[in-house]
């Protein structure tokens, strides 16, 4: 726990498989706070609830293990339209939180999606439900959270609702509070945290 945000991901940001990182990821990863040392100096708004730790159920994917931001919110099922058309807006380094119910009989977010996030400037995805393309999302400058991987791709339709709480890793998550993950969890927290 000794500041562990400062210590330089060498393979991070100096592969040779592909570009360097760009600033932008480097500025968030630089901004991501170590949620252990979160937790640890700020037991009142753990006490209060405005900060969650949530339920050690998620599988961790893509290229970013720390990532944080402001939380957009989706609910859908077995559906991924609305994610595509959350992903293609500018991300600005907030985080996709999606309740995809839960679902472990397709996936919400495969490799072009998760090129999509990289591109777009998302931070992270957090998915109540699965991926597809594993191997490509994880060479994707983005942070993943998911239950696990499906090979079938979801439903088409359009269905679901977007900026609405959703219910995720045994808390409710609110549009805009910010969300905050690293190798050793995810913290959901009412407002922006600093150390
Ligand atoms: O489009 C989908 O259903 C998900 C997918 O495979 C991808 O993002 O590559």
């Amino acid at each position: 726990m000794i500041l562990k945000h400062f210590l330089l991901p060498t393979q991070t940001i100096f592969r040779t498989h592909q570009p360097i990182l760009p600033a932008r990821r480097f500025a968030n990863w630089m901004a991501s706070l170590a949620t252990a040392e979160l937790c640890d100096s700020n037991p009142s708004l753990l006490a209060k609830g405005e900060l969650r730790v949530l339920q050690p159920v998620f599988r961790h994917y893509g290229h970013c293990r720390s990532f944080s931001g402001p939380v957009v919110t989706l609910k859908v099922f077995e559906d991924n339209v609305l994610v595509r058309e959350l992903l293609e807006s500018p991300g600005d380094g907030r985080v996709l939180v999606i309740d995809g119910g839960g679902s472990m009989r397709c996936a919400l977010v495969g490799g072009n999606l998760g090129q999509l996030a990289q591109n777009m400037g998302w931070a992270g995805i957090l998915l109540n439900g699965c991926i597809r393309d594993v191997d490509e999302i994880n060479a994707c400058d983005v942070g993943v959270r998911a239950l696990g991987s499906h090979p079938l791709k979801s439903n088409k339709k359009g269905l679901g609702e977007r900026h609405v709480p959703v219910n995720v890793g045994g808390t409710v998550i609110q549009d805009g509070e910010w969300l905050y993950a690293d190798s050793d969890g995810i913290l959901i927290s009412k407002s922006e945290l600093s150390v």
